[in-house]
Formats: C-alpha cells, structure tokens, sequence
C-alpha cells in the first residue's frame, strides 16, 4: 500500500467534528440521504460525460448497493458513478465537502432556534454524525486511473492510499458509533430509504433486492401517463384512503423549475384545513412532509408532491415564507389549480359536479382568501337548485326560458360521505341499500340571477339545511320561486362575501321572509264580519295572539298561494335574514350555539283549510257563550298546537317542550274524539 498524502482537512473552525456528531441534528438519519444522494450525481456525471463520449464502452446498469456488515459493524454505500481521482478526492472531500461543512455550520448556529425545513444538502461530511471512521474507496472513470482509499477517523487528519479497486465508481464505508448501531439494521436501512430515497432515480439494492421505487411520476410527462398511474401513484403515497378526485399535474421550468402532482382529495368533515399533506422534494429527494410556506393557505388539504430545486431549504421557514421565489411558486400552483377545474368545467362537466362537493370547499376558500383566484374561478361555481333543466323561470315570466346548459348529474353517494348532507334520501327502491341516487341541478349565479331577472331581480333564496327547511323550499318550489342549496359549511361566509361582492344581490333563506309572489294579495282582503268590518285575516291574527300569548311573536296572517291548499302549511315560523345572521355572529363570537330567538315570526296561512276550520271553530264559540265554551277551548289548543308545529320545523323540542307537545296532542285527539 502507497500513502499518498498523510495530512489535516482543511478547516478554519476547530473541533468541527464534536460539532457535527452532537450539536447539529437531532435527525442523525439524514446522513444516508446525503450519501445516496451523491451517489446518484456521481452516475448522472457519468451519464454526461459518457454522452460526451469520454468513456470507453458501454455504461453498465446504474446502481447503488448498500451492505451491511455486522460484525464489523459497517454500512457501505456504493455506486457505479463516475468514481474520483486522487486530486479529486483532495479537492472534493478535503477541501470542498469540508468547507461548506464549515459555512453550514456557522449558519445554522447562527439560526439554532429556528426550524430548517430537511436540513438540505449537508453533504458528505454528515457521514461523521453516526460515523467514527469513513473510508472512501474509489476508481475515477478516467482512463488509465489509479484507484484510491481515503479514510479519516473523526479528527481533522486523514490519510489517502492506494486502492485495489477495479470497478469504476465509489463506495463509502462507515464504521458507526458505538450509539448509532441501529444503522446496521436492514429494516431500518429500508425504512430510511423508503421514506427518503423512494423516488430517486436509480436503483438502490439491499441484499440483492430493489428498495425504492425509483419511478417519480411527476417528472414524467402528463401525455404519457394514464388515470390508473395517477390513481395508482395516490394509492401508494396514501395507502387505505378513498381514491382523489381528481388531479393537477404541474410541470415548469420558467421562471423556476417546479414538478408535482396535487390531488384534490374527498373532503372529510373532520378535515384539518390548517395542516398540509403535501410532500415536498428536491430533485426527487424527499425533503418533508408537509410544505406550508409553499401552498397557498386554501389549498392546504391538497395531497401529493411538490418538486423543486428552486425552493430554498437551507433557510428557516418563516424566511421561506417571505421568499420571492416562494411566494411566486404559490401563486402559480393557484393559478394552475384554477386552469384544471376551469377546463374540467368546460370539458367534463359531469365530472366537475360529481366533485363539487368536496372542490367547491376549495373553490369557495380559496375565492375569500385569493382576489386573483377568485377572479379566475368565479364564473365557474355552481349550486345546486331547485331549478329543473328544460322547465320555465319562475312562474309569470313568461317567455324566461331556462338554460339548456344547466348540467344534470346523477349524484351517487354513500353513508357518511359529504354529499349525504345534501342528497336527498331516496332508498325507496332498495331500502337497504346504503347508495342513495338523485338527479340534482346546477346553476351558476350568474344563470340564477338572469333566469329569475323579471321575477324577483337580484334577490337569491337559499336552503342550507334541506331537511329542516323542506316545506318553505316546497312553498317556493310551488310556486316557481328557484331555490339554490347553500348547505355547505364555508357557505354562511361565502354568502356575506358574494353580498359584498355584487353589492345588489340580496341572499334570503327560505324562511326568512314571504315574498309577495307566495301572498294571495285578494284573498287577504276578505271582509269577514260586516258588524266590525274585520277581515278574516284580523280575526284569524286576534285568536291565535289570544291563544298563544307570546308577545314576543309577531303574528302575521297571510294567504299563501297554492293550488293544493293541502300542500302549504297552515303556518309558519320566520326568522328575518338579518336578525339571524346577527344572531348567528354573536353566537360564533363567544363559541355558543346560537339559541332559538324568541322573538320570530309566525305566518298563520289562511288559506289553509285547517285554519278556515279554526276560523269556524273559534266564530262558533262566541255564538255559543261569552265564557270559554268547549269549542273556544278546543280552538284555542288547536292555535298552540298549529304553532307548535310550525316551530318543529325549525328547532327540537327541549324536554320541556316536548312533554307539553305531547300532553296538547292528546288532549287535542280526546276533543276530537269526543265530537
Ligand atoms: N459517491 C461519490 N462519487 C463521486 N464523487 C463524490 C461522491 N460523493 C462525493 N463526491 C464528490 O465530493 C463532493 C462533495 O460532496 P458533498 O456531499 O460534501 O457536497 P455536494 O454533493 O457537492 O453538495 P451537497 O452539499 O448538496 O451534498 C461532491 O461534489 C463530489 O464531487
């Protein structure tokens, strides 16, 4: 054996090794993504210079092959690459590897308390965090090369042999440290390479056997790849979840470079908007798990992979954040994000309804926190509505004719997924099955203001709990008022921010109020008693604020329209728009659930053939007595219970409530049973 060159590395900081093994990391680990990641350079060089035509014959397969040696507890890496002369490896590693060692260190202890995203790009010298010796052996593709034995065993002195080496490349051994002999352990070896190396673009064996996957699909190009390797590229990064919706591929390579694949997941109700789920890369090495600074706020619940060189890593994150280069890589995920469901709008629109549900959470998000996405989705959100394609606008506009475009879609769902909330259930054909199917409408608002322009312009009505609010949409519905589902959590927001947005357009929930197209303006009119020249609706008002004596409920009667008086409700309760948003705030605002206001509204409909009986009922007791005659009495109950009923549509019954409802009920069935 030849000693070359016997000497010390040089560096500037003393004692630079005590501070790489304690002080640096916690995440001693990342040493074996430093050193397969040199690796892989080390082929890639020589792929190029062979491109040049600077290698003699044919490359043989690229590989990197880690070994294990227990006995004498070492860890090699060694790859096939372009290997290092001597004069290399004194530059490279003496000099190069351990001055930016020095500059590294110096900055991170500059920034100790701040958090680095991946500790990127330490280099070889990492080696020595788990090392107490690291020999290098290695043969330079040059022709006629010497190959060479570096090794250094923790102190700045090092020593450089000859080598009996034969195969072009380099293979770095470590001897570890008493307390880092987990890394003789296969399972934690494929563990790391799994989590770290995966998609790199070599092949890394152990024992013989491939360990990583190697295909990084988000380099590859989106022509050539097919949905099932989309679908099955998710299965693997997220195994044992639903299957996305669908996907951006992003692909750039100006003003930086940038690859990934987002998909946009099935929103689930517990779903943390705050946390992301993307990971991020750097030239297919794995960096973290999630990457914040770099996804815009409302895309957050994204899944998938985010790859680029040009995201500086070596900087603490609230630097990253404030990064130029950062903020424009938000930007154009944004804008790319906004171009794909743009275009699935246009090309695929059942698709895009078929997604709507978990998308337009995002949609809507990110339009409240993003004016320049806003911008660009703001044609493109829809709503599901009452209205049916190839019926009329509302009823009496005549020539309104509806928008052949609004797209149908057959919506299938399934227990416990978002779209239960807004899918009426319809089992009736297969009571067991837990697949409900209907067939929804969509709208944009656009198309809901201009259909419904003669009618009630720039008024919208909305439902957003379907199941509640199912005889005030039917009361609209009837009468050819659209209703629009706005059932989704972000919605209260999205409301206020559309008002806001187009300053006329007023949103009313469908029982906040009457509009005067639901009213029989005639038949309110109607003078019943010739003696007090009271109209019915007087006398129907003064009964039921006699019976229910509740100040606090404004009572109103009115005519409702209907061509099935059956198919209106005898009456009902209103909370005005605007005392209920107020309400609702206060509520958000000190965390309680906003409690049924006692003052309301109740619209006694006298055109319900329930409330003309009543109406009958009540006449006939006065005829009978001035005291409370058993008709008066049965009349009486009859107004609370009319009441009772119209408040079950908004809120439970508290125990209280509930006991009385009951009792009124069967004293109600004694009476009539009685008669
Ligand atoms: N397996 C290898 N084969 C050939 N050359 C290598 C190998 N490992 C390291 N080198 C040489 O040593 C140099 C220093 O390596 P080191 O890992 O410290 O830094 P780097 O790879 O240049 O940059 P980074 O800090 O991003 O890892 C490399 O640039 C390369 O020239």
């Amino acid at each position: 054996m030849t000693i070359l060159e016997q000497g010390n590395i040089t560096i500037h900081t003393e004692n630079i090794f005590p501070i790489i093994k304690k002080s640096l990391y916690t995440d001693h680990e990342i040493f074996l993504r430093e050193l397969i990641s040199n690796s892989v350079d080390a082929i890639q060089k020589l792929k190029m210079v062979s491109y040049a035509g600077e290698v003699d014959g044919e490359l043989e397969e690229p590989e990197i092959v880690i070994t294990i040696d227990k006995d004498n507890k070492t860890l090699s890496i060694s790859d096939n690459g372009i290997g290092m002369t001597a004069d290399e490896v004194k530059k490279y590693i003496n000099q190069v590897a351990f001055s930016s060692a020095e500059e590294f260190i110096q900055k991170y202890q500059k920034d100790a308390d701040q958090q680095i995203i991946g500790h990127f790009g330490l280099g070889f010298y990492s080696s020595f965090m788990v090392a107490k010796k690291v020999e290098i052996d290695t043969l330079s593709y040059r022709a006629g090369a010497q190959a060479v034995h570096w090794s250094c065993d923790g102190s700045p002195a090092f020593e450089l042999t000859d080598s009996t080496r034969t195969q072009r490349g380099t293979t770095v051994t470590l001897t570890l440290q008493d307390e880092e002999q987990e890394y003789i352990e296969a399972m934690r070896i494929k563990q790391l390479v799994k989590a770290y190396c995966d998609f790199m673009p070599v092949s890394i064996k152990l024992d013989g056997e491939q360990i990583n996957k190697q295909r990084a699909l988000w380099k590859e190009s989106p022509q050539s790849l097919t949905t099932e390797d989309y679908l099955e590229f998710y299965r693997y990064l997220y195994p044992f979840q639903e299957d996305p919706l669908l996907w951006v591929h992003l692909n750039t390579d100006y003003p930086f470079l940038l690859n990934g694949i987002l998909y946009f997941p099935k929103l689930k109700p517990d779903v943390d908007v705050t946390k992301g789920n993307i990971k991020l890369f750097c030239n297919q090495v794995f960096v973290s798990d999630h990457c914040e600074e770099v996804i815009p706020k409302f895309l957050m619940p994204l899944r998938g992979v985010i790859d680029s060189p040009d995201i500086p890593l070596n900087v603490s994150r609230s630097a990253l954040t404030n990064d130029r280069t950062v903020r424009r890589i938000a930007d154009f995920i944004a804008k790319k994000v906004g171009d794909r469901l743009k275009s699935l709008y246009n090309e695929g629109r059942d698709e895009y309804i078929r997604c709507w549900q978990d998308v337009g959470t995002f949609v809507k998000f990110g339009s409240l926190n993003d004016d320049k996405f806003k911008k660009q989705v703001e044609d493109i959100i829809i709503y599901r509505t009452t209205h049916e394609a190839g019926e009329q606008g509302s009823k009496g506009t005549g020539e309104q004719a509806s928008n052949p475009e609004t797209p149908t879609v057959e919506v299938q769902s399934q227990e416990g997924d978002a779209w239960q909330e807004v899918t009426p259930s319809n089992t009736e054909d297969n009571p067991k099955s837990n697949t409900q199917k209907s067939t929804s409408n969509y709208t944009t608002l656009k198309e809901y203001l201009e259909r419904n322009k003669e009618h009630h312009e720039n008024r919208v009505f909305y439902c957003n709990d379907e199941a509640s609010q199912a005889t005030y949409v039917e009361l609209h519905k009837n009468q050819g008022l659209e209703v629009l589902f706005m059932d989704s959590f972000i919605d209260p927001h999205f409301i206020s921010f559309l008002e806001r947005e187009y300053s006329d357009v007023k949103f009313s929930r469908v029982d906040s109020d009457l509009d005067q197209t639901l009213i029989d303006q005639d038949k309110e009119k109607e003078i019943v008693d010739p003696k007090t020249n009271k109209t019915r609706s007087e006398v129907i008002k003064e009964l039921f604020e006699k019976s229910l004596n509740k100040p606090k409920v404004n009572i109103k009667t009115q005519a409702l329209k209907s061509d099935d008086a059956q198919g209106t409700p005898p009456a009902m309760v209103l909370l005005p728009e605007a005392m209920r948003r107020l309400r609702e705030m206060t509520a958000l605002l000190q965390q309680q659930n906003a409690e049924f206001p006692e003052e309301h509204v109740l619209i006694v409909n006298t055109s319900h053939p329930l409330i003309e009986n009543l109406y009958e009922l009540s006449q006939g007791s006065i005829v009978q007595s001035s005291g409370q005659s058993p008709s008066g009495e049965l009349a009486n109950l009859i107004c609370q219970h009319v009441y009772d009923l119209a408040l079950m549509a908004q809120k439970g019954f508290d125990a209280e409530g509930m006991k009385s409802f009951v009792e009124r009920s069967n004293q109600v069935l004694t009476r009539l049973t009685q008669r």
